[in-house]
């Protein structure tokens, strides 16, 4: 999984307005570097981690701030970078100064993304029974029925924030009747997996074709006592998979469920359902004329911002 950070320079004052620009288009997290909150730092304290502090070895701004948003490949970044260059430029319409802000985009190093998006991952409720909560952050349910999807993403894509995740959990909510067998395919940190067990989901397969996510999704699954039955691999697709399941569900870019429309076809019995995310608006009508083509009805479509889910399904004697 690759990932693009887009950074942008510009005063204290903004930091919170650019961050939710930035994280409105899309980004899995930022990291902001302000020069405000080292000005009340004093050298000799004991900081966040316990260490012992000295300002000088800090690497930091002394003026201004840089904030940092990471983006995964999903985000077709030369797209979200006009919208968020017209919205800095109106900061100053609602009374904010930016200052002379520069935005510069860059590829990122692992090391980087692997943490920095830890600020703004919360736990989060993406549908009436599922709860995204972060491993490192206690949480209680908050309302009867309640199921958590306990998640350390690390470098995997699905922190369930997502819109094309969270669209993908609210299919699965919306035909899992409780003991279905089921592929995932392009598992990222496993979360729709762990969603899908808590929903009521039987046997459980998952894949992905990156070994970082396999090793993720196994970690993530080791987290969640309702997954540890899951199995998960890698592998390309549904290349070579020979036992069907009555759900396939895939999140992945619409190039990529195009030819997996075929081999879903052929894996699901009759009335079993084919659910896909990760439609950007513009190939929509491409990826459902396919499925169409194919011979599956379009049961419903979803949709979160630019973001289309569908909810497919192969059809029965009674169609
Ligand atoms: C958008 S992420 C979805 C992650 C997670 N399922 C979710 O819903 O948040 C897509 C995942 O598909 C995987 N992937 C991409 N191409 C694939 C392929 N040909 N076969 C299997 N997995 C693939 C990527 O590595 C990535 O983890």
């Amino acid at each position: 999984m690759k990932w693009t950070e887009i950074e942008v320079t510009t005063t204290s004052e903004v930091v919170e307005p650019v961050s939710n620009i930035l994280m409105d288009e899309g980004a899995s997290g930022v990291k902001i570097d302000d020069a405000k909150d080292f000005d009340n730092l004093e050298d000799g304290k004991f900081g966040e981690l316990s260490g012992y502090i000295k300002k000088a070895d800090i690497d930091h701004l002394n003026s201004g701030a840089k904030i940092t948003a990471y983006y995964p490949e999903t985000i077709f970044i030369p797209e979200i970078l006009p919208t968020i260059k017209q919205r800095l430029g109106q900061l100053r319409e609602f009374g904010l100064n930016p200052g002379n802000y520069q935005v510069e985009t860059k590829e990122v190093a692992e090391s980087d993304w692997a943490t920095a998006w830890k600020k703004y991952y919360h736990p989060v409720r993406v549908t009436r029974f599922l709860t995204v909560v972060p491993s490192w952050e206690k949480y209680d349910t908050t309302v009867t029925d309640e199921k958590l999807i306990v998640l350390d993403p690390g470098m995997a894509f699905g922190t369930g924030t997502h819109p094309t995740t969270k669209l993908s959990l609210m299919a699965l909510e919306t035909v899992v009747r409780g003991g279905e067998s089921m592929i995932d395919v392009g598992t990222g940190s496993g979360v729709l997996s762990i969603g899908a067990k808590q929903l009521g989901v039987g046997d459980v397969r998952a894949y992905d074709l990156d070994e970082v996510a396999v090793k993720a999704a196994q970690s993530n699954l080791d987290l969640n006592p309702v997954a540890k039955d899951i199995q998960v691999a890698a592998n390309d697709l549904l290349n070579g998979i020979e036992e069907g399941a009555q759900i396939i569900v895939a999140n992945i870019l619409a190039e990529i469920i195009l030819p997996l429309v075929l081999q879903a076809w052929d894996l699901l019995p009759e009335n079993g359902y084919f659910l896909t995310s990760g439609i950007i608006n513009k190939k929509f009508d491409e990826v459902v004329a396919a499925q169409e083509k194919q011979g599956f009805k379009i049961r419903q479509t979803l949709k979160m911002g630019d973001w289309y889910g569908i909810i497919a399904q192969k059809p029965g004697d009674d169609d």
